[in-house]
């Protein structure tokens, strides 16, 4: 049997009429129960490995939150089974680590495109492909920003599979490599850094599903470095505020069609 003729997903261990068209997508597990509380009537719905899904309502239209771990290759999972079952638009909504000096702790980005210093999306698409988002679901995650106030900015976020290649890449037998890619990252105007993006937008593209990133800023280690105000924010509801209320606009979209 094949992988969208199995009832129960084989990972996230859902079936279709789980989850609705709509899925929020956090890395965090723990993020779901927050995300799962701004729909209506909320229910948990499973929970194996790193998959966490809830699902409720949002305007009466059937949605989900469901975790995807850390990195490209659980995350591609995620999505994979989730549209494998019905869903059709997703909006991560994760954290990252920000690197132009305009981006603060507790900002909000939402992201442009993806640069592909990942593994996952390799396996999808070749490297001059572009990891661009869905264009109706970043404009709805602008708009959210924009509707909410809070301090947002748009632009290019970079995706890695080395948390501490990031963090501390001097360390790594191939820093000459991390630190030159990282000063061109800087000098290219990339906002932040993450890990799960640039691997979603190629899976959203192969599948002809929809998605797009919007992140909570926890800390800026060239804000640091420069000896500018820092401090590191851990409270990701501004973040989750963007992307549920992008979703709630998309879904009235959708249904004025
Ligand atoms: O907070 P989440 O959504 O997990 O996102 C970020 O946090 C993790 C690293 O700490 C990576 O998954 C990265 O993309
Ligand atoms: O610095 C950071 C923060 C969150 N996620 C990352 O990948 N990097």
């Amino acid at each position: 049997m094949n992988e969208q003729e199995r009832d129960i997903q084989f990972h996230i261990q859902c079936r279709p009429g789980d989850v609705g068209g709509y899925c929020i997508l956090p890395g965090d597990p723990g993020r779901c129960e927050s995300i799962a509380r701004c729909f209506d009537q909320p229910v948990h719905i499973r929970t194996n490995r790193e998959y966490v899904v809830y699902t409720g309502t949002l305007l009466g239209e059937k949605v989900s939150v469901c975790s995807t771990g850390i990195g490209g290759p659980s995350a591609a999972i995620a999505m994979e089974e989730l549209a494998n079952i019905g869903a059709h638009t997703f909006v991560r909504v994760g954290t990252c680590g920000g690197i132009d000096l305009a981006v603060r702790s507790n900002d909000v980005v939402v992201a442009t495109g993806a640069v592909r210093m990942e593994g996952t999306s390799r396996e999808y698409a070749p490297i001059e492909w572009p990891a661009v988002p869905n264009f109706a679901v970043t404009c709805a995650l602008v708009q959210a920003c924009r509707t909410l106030g809070y301090p947002w900015h748009a632009g290019v976020v970079q995706c890695k599979d080395s948390f501490y290649g990031q963090h501390s890449p001097g360390r790594m037998p191939v820093s000459y490599e991390l630190e030159q890619k990282w000063e061109a990252w800087k000098r290219l105007g990339v906002l932040a850094s993450e890990m799960e993006s640039a691997a979603l937008f190629a899976v959203a593209a192969s599948r002809r599903v929809r998605c797009g990133s919007v992140f909570h800023v926890i800390w800026n280690q060239e804000r640091e470095q420069a000896g500018l105000d820092q401090e590191e924010s851990h409270d990701t509801s501004s973040a989750i505020q963007v992307g549920v209320e992008a979703v709630r606009l998309l879904i009235a979209q959708d249904l004025a069609k």
